[in-house]
Parts: C-alpha cells; structure tokens; sequence
C-alpha cells in the first residue's frame, strides 16, 4: 500500500471495507440486522427553544451510526431520547418496535439494561474504587452473585487493557484516557446490546483518542453491539461508523429545510455537494463565516469570502 496520503480521508475507511458500507439514503439493511431504534417525526422543544424537528431516523441492529453537527445542535439530546431519559414533544421513539410512550417505568428500566453508555467525561463516581464503578450496575440491579463481581471486573478491565490492581484506585488517581476506558468496562459490565458514545475522545491527545476508537471497534466486533456515537471527532468517524448523520441547528434552518443535512456511509462526506457538510468535515470556516457576516450585515465582508475559506483582507 502507499505511504501517501489519501486526498479524501474517508476513502481508506476500515469500517466500510469490513461491512460492505451503507447506502446513500441511510443504513444497508442487507448488511445489518433488523430495525432497533426508530425516531419517527421528533420534535423536541424545551421552553420556547425548538432544539430538534422532523427527525426520522432508524438504527438497525448491529450498525455503528456517528451523529455529527455543531455544537448544540441537538446530538446529545436524540441519544437521550432513544433511551427515554428525554420524553419527545412530539413524534415517537420505538425500540424493537415498541414505543417508549407506552411503556412502564419498570419496563423502561429493564430497556435501559440493554444500554451501556459511556458519557463525555466517563461520569464516574468519585467516591467509589474502580472495583465498586464497574460493578455498579449488576451488583444494583443483582444481576450477578457477588462472588461473581471479582473476575467480571477483572475480565472487562483487562478487555478494554486496564492492568491489575487499578480496581483498587479511585477515579481522581486515572488519566483521562484510563478514565474513559473504566467508563467503557462499566457500561459492558451489563452486556449491552447497544451502546451509546457521547464524545468518545473528547479531552484526550490523539494516541489515546485511537486507542478508544479501537476499542469501539473491537467491542463491536467481540460483541455484535450496536453503536451510537455523538462525536466532532472526524478520525472517530472515519475509524468507527458504518453510517454517519449530520444535524444542522435548527435555528439557522430555512424555512421548509430539513434538520438532517446528512445521511449516508462516512466516505461520501468529504466530497458532499452541500458545502455545509463538506466544511464540518474539513473543519473549515466558509459558510459559517459567511452566515456569521450576514448576521452582521456586512456585506462587503461577505462577498470577499471564498470556498474554501482564505483571508483576503
Ligand atoms: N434539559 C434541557 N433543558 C433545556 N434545554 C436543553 C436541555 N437539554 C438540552 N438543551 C438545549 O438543547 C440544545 C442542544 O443541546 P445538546 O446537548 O443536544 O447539543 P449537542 O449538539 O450535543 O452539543 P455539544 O456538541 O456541544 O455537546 C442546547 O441549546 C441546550 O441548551
């Protein structure tokens, strides 16, 4: 193989070269198993701030979906509508086809079992031993018999390559790359069939952020989870997803736009004919820029900017 560079990045994804990638209209359900997640007609409204609208979306088992968009666009309030922390203003959330509406707080419960989640910062408890974090869910929910607990803990730290004797430290004495693999034996610790990223790699240097993403990877390998990651990192895309979509905020929609600017394999991102997808993805300013200089009515401004965005004044 060549040592150069790809001008399109996306185009060495190892994910797609595994899985045959997905079609342009979403997920290949060729490739994945049947539906698990459905958002049908979403909106989400919190006081007068209408944070997500129209949003169709469907996961299907054994997928890795990447959810990307500016900051605030409403990532990380669709993954807690798929696991009911959220309660949509309108439209339903199915899993497994049953909607979460109808379901009793004891039913919920038991889907959310089915859910291992790894939060921004790894959201563990301070106060408890790396021990007592992983076995956290089990032991509360007594799925296991505590003399179990031992060699679990120890089995999902060496999996995610914690070394012995870190069960005994709290989380204050980890980096944040350890941190955040704790996070991920915790949320196994359940055996999750779908497991939710928010930020995977946030905060942490490049070779750490590769080492998450390979364990994303081989978690979805050894385990035939399904994945939802929420993510600005596009190495984490590029690495991880079967199939990415891109939310645009909601506010900065036209009238009659849809919120979902995206959706489709990872390699079709980089050449997108809407330059809004394109610049997310190769972190350029153009068409933000140029927004943010209509707001300010600068007109002159405006016009100066070129795609892809360069200085010129
Ligand atoms: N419980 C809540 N009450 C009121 N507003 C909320 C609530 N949760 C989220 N929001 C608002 O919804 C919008 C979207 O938030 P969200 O956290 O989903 O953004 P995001 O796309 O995940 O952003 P980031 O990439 O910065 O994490 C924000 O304006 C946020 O203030």
């Amino acid at each position: 193989m060549s040592d150069s560079i790809p001008s399109n990045p996306f185009s060495l994804s190892p994910r797609v070269a595994v899985s045959g990638g997905a079609t342009a209209s979403g997920s290949n359900s060729d490739v994945f198993g049947p539906v698990v997640i459905a958002l049908e007609e979403i909106t989400m409204r919190f006081r007068h701030q209408t944070v997500l609208e129209g949003i169709n979306l469907q996961v299907r088992k054994g997928e890795t979906l990447a959810v990307i968009g500016e900051s605030g666009c409403g990532k990380t309030v669709l993954l807690k509508l798929m696991i009911g922390l959220l309660k949509p203003t309108k439209g339903r959330v199915r899993f497994e086809g049953r909607d979460l509406a109808g379901l009793s707080q004891r039913d919920l419960t038991q889907m959310r079992l089915r859910f291992g989640f790894l939060f921004q910062m790894a959201a563990l408890f301070d106060s408890l031993t790396i021990f007592d974090n992983v076995a956290f869910g089990p032991r509360e929910h007594r799925l296991m018999a505590p003399s179990e607990l031992p060699g679990m803990v120890r089995e999902r730290l060496r999996e995610v390559g914690l070394p012995e004797g870190i069960e005994f430290k709290k989380p204050a004495e980890l980096s944040g790359g350890q941190r955040k693999r704790v996070g991920l034996a915790r949320a196994l610790a359940l055996n999750p069939e779908v497991l939710l990223y928010d930020e995977p790699t946030t905060g942490l240097d490049p070779v750490m952020s590769d080492v998450i993403n390979e364990l994303i990877l081989q978690t979805q390998r050894a385990h035939h989870t399904t994945g939802i990651v929420v993510t600005h990192d596009m190495t984490t895309v590029r690495k991880v997803a079967d199939r990415v979509v891109m939310l645009y905020p909601r506010a900065r929609l036209k009238p009659g736009e849809a919120q979902m600017i995206y959706d489709g394999p990872p390699e079709n991102l980089h050449d997108h004919s809407d330059p809004r997808v394109r610049q997310f993805v190769r972190g350029e300013a153009g068409e933000r820029l140029r927004e943010l200089s209509l707001a300010r009515d600068d007109s002159v401004f405006a016009s100066e900017i070129s795609m892809p965005f360069r200085f010129q004044r």
